[in-house]
């Protein structure tokens, strides 16, 4: 469902923002720190609890303000209107609001609202740790099983309990055993899920990428965190004594990651920074695209300063398997002509909002 209205207030440069978006999509041109990025932001705050670029809260709130607050409108095509809210204090606990009505997680928003962002830092995809790798995998299982969030939930509370016994050097084979029972029965079922799901994912990006022989070329293999063929059960009890003198846990559900290759060498070694790039929006697409088939809903796409990261072709490639997902879409960049090009050429209705010193006004277009 696309968000139809955003009202932002007190975040970062953003006083006061309320906007009257386009189903499909929004561009948002201006200067160098005029708050483009925010509005994005402000968005990734409403459907995940907080922002694709820093975890933390502080940096948020208007300097001078106590708090600040999101609220966006989601109407479907058969009329039926979608509300939310979030609202982040430096004093208070976090409030999520769906429909009027307080909600305890970010992850109810989250359901309702499924966002991909594709950010400067995103494209570290390839060559940064498995963390990234692991959340991007991670994101489509949430969004596709409803098995998983209990399942990782109860994983990383055994695991928090197993590290900390490990940690205090209190350690023996009966302490550690309930937590053992505990991480090893939930481990078993996250890797069963991430698996069937990436083996739906492998199969979609080959048909992504199948005229795009240069990235078509490059393998991905899902590692689940721990040995294949021998269970997580019997890989804690064997590594008892090294998990005691690391004082963590080495192997388990935390530890698994994609491994991305072009013949023998990791792709980040031999793709280009270009051809990286085009990659990784390949990748966050793909998941848009397995998301849609197994749920029938739509992701929106979030896009931080898109001509400056990829050159006219990749961003008219974008713009295809955009369209062709029919997802909502906002994206940002300095110059309105660049940021537009792709669009015209293309012939795509849309909304541009020019964004000046932290206030946000739609522009008429060409074919307005
Ligand atoms: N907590 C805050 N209170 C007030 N202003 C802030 C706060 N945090 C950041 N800012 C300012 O708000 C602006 C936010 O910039 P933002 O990153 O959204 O700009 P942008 O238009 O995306 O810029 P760029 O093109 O450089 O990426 C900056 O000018 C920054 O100095």
């Amino acid at each position: 469902m696309p968000l139809s209205a955003l009202h932002i207030l007190n975040f970062r440069n953003i006083e006061s923002a309320e906007l009257a978006l386009h189903p499909r999509v929004n561009l948002f041109y201006g200067e160098n720190g005029a708050g483009k990025t925010s509005i994005l932001e402000a968005i990734s705050v409403l459907g995940r609890g907080r922002s694709f670029r820093s975890h933390k809260l502080k940096p948020l709130i208007q300097q001078g303000s106590t708090g600040v607050t999101v609220f966006g409108k989601l109407s479907g095509d058969d009329g039926v209107v979608r509300k939310l809210g979030v609202e982040r204090n430096s004093r208070s606990a976090d409030s999520f609001r769906l429909d009027g009505q307080s909600v305890p997680s970010a992850a109810e928003l989250a359901k309702i609202l499924p966002l991909q962002a594709i950010f400067s830092e995103t494209f570290e995809l390839l060559v940064g740790g498995p963390l990234e790798r692991r959340q991007f995998l991670d994101w489509l299982v949430f969004h596709v099983k409803h098995e998983f969030l209990p399942a990782w939930r109860q994983a990383r509370q055994a695991l928090k309990q197993r590290n900390s016994l490990l940690r205090s050097g209190r350690i023996s084979a009966d302490l550690l055993a309930p937590w053992d029972i505990e991480l090893a029965r939930n481990a078993e079922t996250l890797h069963l899920l991430r698996e069937e799901v990436f083996t739906l994912f492998n199969q979609e990006l080959a048909l992504l990428l199948q005229d795009l022989p240069a990235l078509s070329s490059v393998t991905i293999s899902y590692f689940g965190g721990w040995e294949e063929g021998v269970s997580l059960a019997e890989i804690l009890q064997l590594n008892f004594a090294r998990d005691g003198q690391l004082g963590h846990t080495s192997a388990g559900p935390h530890r698994a990651d994609l491994r991305l290759r072009l013949g023998k060498m990791p792709a980040a070694e031999v793709l280009s920074r270009g051809q990286q790039k085009l990659f990784v929006c390949a990748l966050r697409i793909c998941a848009g695209r397995v998301f849609k088939q197994l749920t029938g809903k739509d992701c929106i796409y979030l896009i931080d300063d898109l001509p400056s990261e990829l050159d006219e072709e990749h961003r008219l490639r974008l713009a295809k398997w955009l369209i062709e997902l029919d997802s909502q879409v906002f994206i940002t960049g300095v110059s309105r002509k660049d940021l537009e090009s792709v669009w015209d050429l293309l012939a795509v209705p849309r909304k541009v909002f020019h964004v000046e010193q932290g206030s946000v006004t739609a522009t008429p277009i060409n074919n307005d």
